[in-house]
């Protein structure tokens, strides 16, 4: 099944049209990249995916049904979003246990949400020591598993990951970035992710689209970015740019 498919999306921001003619097609299951320069319109996909962005035209599906242009309830459900910052997406007054069991207690979800949010807990990687703490008692790692697990707690199929490790410790990346592997596998999610690291996308993705000044340049496998096989001369510019010592 088709877990998302694009076709002529162009999303504007006020009178400002920032992505153009967007269209790819992502599988149950696959992991998806969506990389290029800054200001390319990345991010502003996965927010109009998300119900973030709400002006825009073309269309969007997700799992077979057309997206609106607004928060959706239902939708929610089915995919969640996980923001680059950890500092900033977690209410810096809610403990780590207020802010996963929110999500069930607005949808109205039964059962012992205690148990769950242990059981999120293990499934992150994080101590249940953590369980009654607040965001400034934890490390920016233990925070984004805690976003992570926020993001899990109504058992979506799909995450959109804007830049997930980019505001963390190169050390902490890692860590990060195989805990998203290990739950993709666990839990047979499906994965569009926005970054600008290409060892990333060669670690976690099966595919990438290569987005610049609004457009897809380019969609390849991630075997033909491994091999340096890109064929759009931007998406060459960006692997040789990734390969200099200099750049981060
Ligand atoms: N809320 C907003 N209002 C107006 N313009 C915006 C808004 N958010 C983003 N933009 C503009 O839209 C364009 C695309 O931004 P977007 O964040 O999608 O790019 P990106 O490729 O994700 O960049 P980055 O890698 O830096 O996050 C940019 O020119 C940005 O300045």
């Amino acid at each position: 099944m088709t877990a998302i498919d694009i076709q002529k999306l162009d999303v504007s921001y006020g009178d400002t049209k920032v992505t153009r003619d967007i269209g790819f097609a992502v599988a149950e299951g696959e992991s998806f990249a969506l990389v290029g320069e800054s200001g390319s319109g990345k991010t502003t996909v996965l927010k109009a995916i998300a119900g973030l962005a709400r002006t825009w035209t073309g269309s969007i599906s997700v799992f077979g049904k057309p997206r609106s242009h607004g928060i959706d309830r239902d939708f929610a459900r089915q995919c969640q979003m996980v923001f680059q910052d950890p500092y900033g997406s977690l209410h810096p007054r809610k403990t780590v246990d207020a802010v996963l069991s929110e999500p069930l207690a607005i949808h109205g979800v039964g059962g012992d949400h205690g148990k769950r949010v242990e059981a999120m807990l293990d499934a992150v990687g994080l101590d249940r020591k953590f369980r009654f703490r607040f965001p400034h008692q934890l490390s920016g790692g233990q925070r984004q598993r805690v976003a992570i697990a926020r993001a899990l707690m109504l058992e979506p199929k799909l995450l959109l990951l804007d830049e997930p490790t980019s505001a963390l410790d190169v050390s902490v990346q890692a860590e990060i970035l195989n805990l998203l592997k290990r739950l993709r596998k666990e839990q047979g999610l499906t994965y569009l992710m926005v970054t600008h690291n290409l060892p990333v996308v060669s670690f976690l993705c099966d595919r990438l689209a290569v987005m610049r000044h609004g457009r897809v340049v380019e969609i390849a496998d991630v075997d033909q970015l491994k091999r340096g096989a890109l064929t759009n001369p931007y998406s060459r510019e960006l692997i040789e740019l990734s390969a200099t010592p200099s750049q981060t």
